[in-house]
């Protein structure tokens, strides 16, 4: 091998070239050149196998042509090939061994010189084997073993290089499909991905949509605050989708789901050898939403260490990303999500107050499900339609007592909580209807008593005291109101306020005539009954 100086720096090359991000046509020719330098052949030609045939994909030397280069042949016809897959072994072969065994792999396409002399080479690598390398010599001089192990090590980088290959390839094919997915989703869902925004009962809800749209409009942080799954990253999407971003990427990163090691690289990317592993230069998140919007979820998570760079990424719009003194430009909208107090936070010397200040500038604050119960007739409809998007389950409603039950549940894990209770009650329930025995929600103390729920009665709490005592009718009429809006206005038939009061409709009607309950505000007197 001294006659071979390259020899050192194409095996290291190779070895690279496993764990790098060239394409298998670079990668097989590369290691034909490489072989070209350490033995003699006048015919190299790389096999690759599929479904029990060998097909050819490269060829060097001076006997590679068209017809070898489109050459394939049935693997169980060549037993000295096959042998040399199943044993994993390179093999020399002399012209006595295609006399006993299998023929000549070329046969009808090259007219080699009787006894020439031939090598085969197994590409296996982990569990798979990709296929053969064959060196063929006109001459009659058969390979010596040092060579034959030389080039067995050689096939096995090979392979390795194209089990890389075909993982990338794979790991590629599925990033596609998962956006093309998200995509698909996001059409069928169409202009009503917002949600129930603007269309909300609760006036906390439409005042805050109002001012979601207002800032939208700006470039402006904003800081978007609530409970978990009151739809924190759906106001953030509303509002790129409303904002002149629209038409660029919108960029979402966890803080809480990467590990704290991997964040800097993930928020402002890396340089090839910044770390163990870094193969090559890799954009961070803040380049990818360049020209878009960029949302922060679980902010509160950010290690301390890592704030002081965001603040200035966001106050410069410039970085630096890991392993690198050049400085990036991008132009990102930033948005922030957090369930937690971060008040607290900065308190505890856990979050930059600095930045604090710089994200929420226009703070948003997403109400809990339990403060907005209203909703809940509307937000059903909209949950249990996109729903049906997703699984075909079309026309599934909640009835009256369904919606009596669901009012009366505090829901700690707000709408994605709803939203599971709905998909569950439909995978249960037999026709489209869901009823009160169809959601298994917990009853516990959560549960309020609502007539006729089955829940159990508790002790109200005492009232404050030195409160002012409400009167009865003042209690009552904010009952009545209550369950109005629950039903939407409607007093008759099944589901209407009456049978949920547990009275006449006549005499609610006159109830409400004494309490001065006219109509409901926000409903066209929709009685349907
Ligand atoms: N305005 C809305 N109208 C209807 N459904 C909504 C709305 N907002 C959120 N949802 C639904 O509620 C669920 C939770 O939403 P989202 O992930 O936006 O909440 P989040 O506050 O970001 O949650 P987390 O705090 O866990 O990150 C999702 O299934 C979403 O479809």
């Amino acid at each position: 091998m001294g006659r071979h100086p390259e020899v050192t720096q194409d095996a290291r090359e190779l070895v690279e070239l496993a764990t790098t991000e060239e394409g298998v046509g670079e990668l097989l020719r590369r290691g034909l050149d490489w072989v070209s330098r350490v033995v003699p052949f006048d015919l190299a030609t790389l096999f690759l196998l599929k479904e029990g045939r060998l097909e050819a994909v490269a060829a060097r030397g001076p006997l590679a042509n068209q017809a070898v280069r489109k050459h394939s042949l049935q693997l169980a016809d060549f037993p000295s090939l096959k042998q040399a897959l199943e044993t994993r072994r390179a093999r020399a072969f002399t012209e006595e061994d295609h006399s006993h065994g299998d023929g000549d792999p070329f046969d009808g396409v090259l007219d080699l010189p009787a006894g020439h002399s031939c090598m085969v080479v197994p590409l296996c690598a982990g569990e798979r084997c990709y296929g053969v390398l064959t060196l063929d010599r006109a001459q009659c001089e058969t390979y010596a073993q040092p060579v034959v192990d030389l080039v067995e090590v050689y096939g096995q980088m090979l392979a390795t290089a194209l089990q890389g290959a075909e993982q990338r390839a794979t790991a590629e094919r599925l990033h596609r499909q998962d956006h093309e997915h998200a995509k698909l989703l996001e059409s069928q869902l169409g202009g009503d991905s917002e949600g129930i925004l603007e269309t909300s009962l609760s006036p906390v809800m439409r005042d805050l949509s109002r001012r979601a749209r207002q800032v939208a409009e700006t470039d402006t942080p904003v800081l978007i605050t609530g409970e978990t799954g009151t739809g924190k990253e759906r106001l953030a999407r509303a509002i790129h989708r409303w904002s002149a971003r629209a038409d660029q990427p919108f960029v979402s990163l966890n803080c809480a789901a990467i590990p704290a090691g991997l964040l800097e690289s993930e928020l402002f990317g890396h340089v090839k050898g910044a770390f163990t592993g870094a193969n090559r230069d890799r954009a961070g998140r803040f380049q990818m939403a360049h020209g878009g919007t960029l949302l922060l979820d679980e902010i509160g998570e950010l290690p301390v260490e890592l704030q002081a760079k965001l603040l200035r990424a966001l106050q410069e719009k410039a970085f630096e990303p890991v392993g690198s003194d050049k400085t990036v430009r991008a132009d990102v909208r930033i948005l922030a999500a957090t369930h937690v107090d971060l008040h607290q936070a900065i308190a505890q010397k856990r979050f930059r107050e600095d930045l604090f200040y710089r994200l929420s500038v226009f703070p948003l604050r997403l109400p809990p499900l339990r403060e907005r119960r209203e909703d809940l007739p509307q937000l059903t409809v909209f949950l249990l339609e996109e729903q049906a998007k997703r699984t075909g389950r079309r026309g599934m409603r909640v009835s009256a007592s369904g919606l009596t039950r669901l009012a009366s549940y505090d829901w700690p894990g707000n709408l994605r909580e709803l939203a599971n209770a709905l998909e569950r009650a439909t995978i249960l329930t037999r026709g489209q209807e869901l009823t009160a025995q169809s959601f298994d929600l917990p009853n516990g103390e959560r549960a309020r008593e609502v007539p006729g729920s089955g829940a159990v009665e508790e002790t109200p709490a005492p009232l404050p005291a030195g409160a002012k005592v409400p009167t009865l009718a003042a209690v009552q009429r904010e009952h009545i109101l209550r369950v109005l809006t629950l039903t939407r206005g409607r007093v008759y038939g099944e589901g209407g306020a009456a049978a949920l009061l547990g009275l006449k409709p006549s005499t609610l009607q006159s109830r409400m005539k004494k309490l001065g309950i006219e109509r409901l505000e926000g409903f066209t007197a929709a009685e349907d009954a």
